[in-house]
């Protein structure tokens, strides 16, 4: 079993210590980590954030395990330069189409919530996000118009078969959950998202036993933080999956809680080849100084464990040991507390 292992850049290489360590002291046999450079800190090292010997190694792995990717020293250097087209950059190439970001609300944590805690209670959403299209992946330039005017653009579109595909993927999960669907869009103004609603309501007809039900993404931000108990699965696209997301992991108390799967439909001989990372980014902010809260990053482990590897009880395991980490007030500065990301990491081995 071959794992890459991509820490990237700011917090990155911190909180993939700790999901390293947790790995480690699963003793898993016949297992294989690459480690490879992604991000601003490859850029720094080989000129390019993705290195073509990065996507190779990535490429060769059952399984990717990605910190994350931002360094506030190249923000101005041209785009197809920046580290986060690193990250875009191995969800295209890799096929990586179906991105799965849970958020649950873990016992204890209701006051953690920016919500009341049993509006909070009741969170158990899985976000379905698209991430191989969507404006993200739209021409994009800046250019200068006739009047002088600097003016930005950057391409929305969906094209049936993309909408197709991610719209299987969230019907079946639906139906290994409870039941229910709800499609955020903006098919009141976007054309964009009319064919994103026409599509996934033919998909509907394969899936009788799934209840499916339409939302503009301004009310479904809104009905988030209003009611979030009311969604089971959510699909969308790529910008309002990335936005909504980060929405929900505040509902469960913190943007270090919320792990996630990239799923495309390469089989290996152990599971779905898959990507896995925290739904946060590099986190400058809190960059080098040890108080990153590394559960959502352990939490990807357990999903590519249970995606890729297909260790279901492994994964289990871990998840367990991060609930009970918490449970007895192991909490980093993100949930309120003072544990520190090695200190965390500590708590989750140690309750393995
Ligand atoms: N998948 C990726 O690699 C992503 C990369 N980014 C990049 O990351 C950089 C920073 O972006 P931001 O907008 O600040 O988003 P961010 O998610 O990195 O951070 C937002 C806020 O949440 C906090 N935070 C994030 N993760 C945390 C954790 N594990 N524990 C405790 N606190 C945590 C940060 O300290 C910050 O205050 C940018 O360069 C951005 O482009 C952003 C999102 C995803
Ligand atoms: C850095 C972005 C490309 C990605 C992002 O914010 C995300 O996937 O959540
Ligand atoms: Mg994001």
């Amino acid at each position: 079993m071959k794992i890459a292992l991509l820490a990237g850049d700011g917090i990155g290489p911190e909180i993939m210590a700790q999901a390293r360590r947790v790995l480690d002291a699963l003793e898993l046999s016949d297992l294989d980590l690459a480690e490879a450079d992604v991000g601003g800190a490859a850029y720094r090292k080989h000129g390019h954030p993705l290195p073509d010997e990065t996507l190779a190694i990535a490429r060769d792995a059952d399984a990717v395990l990605f910190g994350a990717v931002g360094d506030p020293g190249c923000d101005n250097l041209e785009r197809h330069l920046r580290p986060e087209q690193a990250i875009l950059g191995l969800r295209s190439n890799l096929g990586l189409f179906a991105n799965l970001r849970p958020a649950k609300m873990f016992p204890g944590l209701e006051d953690m919530s920016g919500l009341k805690p049993e509006i909070a209670r009741e969170i158990d959403v899985l976000i379905v996000r698209e991430l191989n299209g969507d404006v993200y992946f739209g021409e994009k330039a800046m250019r200068v118009l006739d009047d002088g005017r600097r003016q930005g653009y950057d391409f929305m579109s969906y094209a049936e078969d993309e909408v197709r595909r991610i719209a299987h993927v969230a019907f079946r999960a639906a139906q290994g959950r409870g039941g229910k669907l709800c499609s955020v869009d903006k098919a009141n103004v976007l054309e964009t998202s009319q064919l994103w609603r026409e599509v996934v309501i033919e998909t509907a007809a394969d899936y009788p036993d799934v209840e499916l039900s339409h939302m503009y993404v301004d009310n479904a931000a809104m009905q988030m933080v209003r009611n979030p108990g009311q969604f089971d699965v959510i699909v969308t696209g790529n910008l309002f999956g990335d936005i909504l997301s980060d929405q929900a992991s505040m509902c469960v108390g913190s943007i270090g809680l919320l792990a996630s799967a990239s799923l495309g439909e390469r089989q290996t001989q152990y599971g779905t080849f898959g990507m896995y990372e925290p739904i946060h980014g590099s986190a400058p902010d809190i960059a080098g100084q040890g108080k990153a809260n590394p559960m959502a990053m352990i939490l990807s482990l357990a999903m590519l464990l249970r995606h890729s590897l297909g260790l279901e009880d492994k994964a289990a395991q871990v998840e367990a040991a991060v609930a009970k980490a918490l449970e007895d007030g192991v909490l980093g500065g993100d949930l309120g507390g003072t544990a520190g990301t090695a200190e965390i990491g500590d708590a989750v081995v140690a309750r393995l």
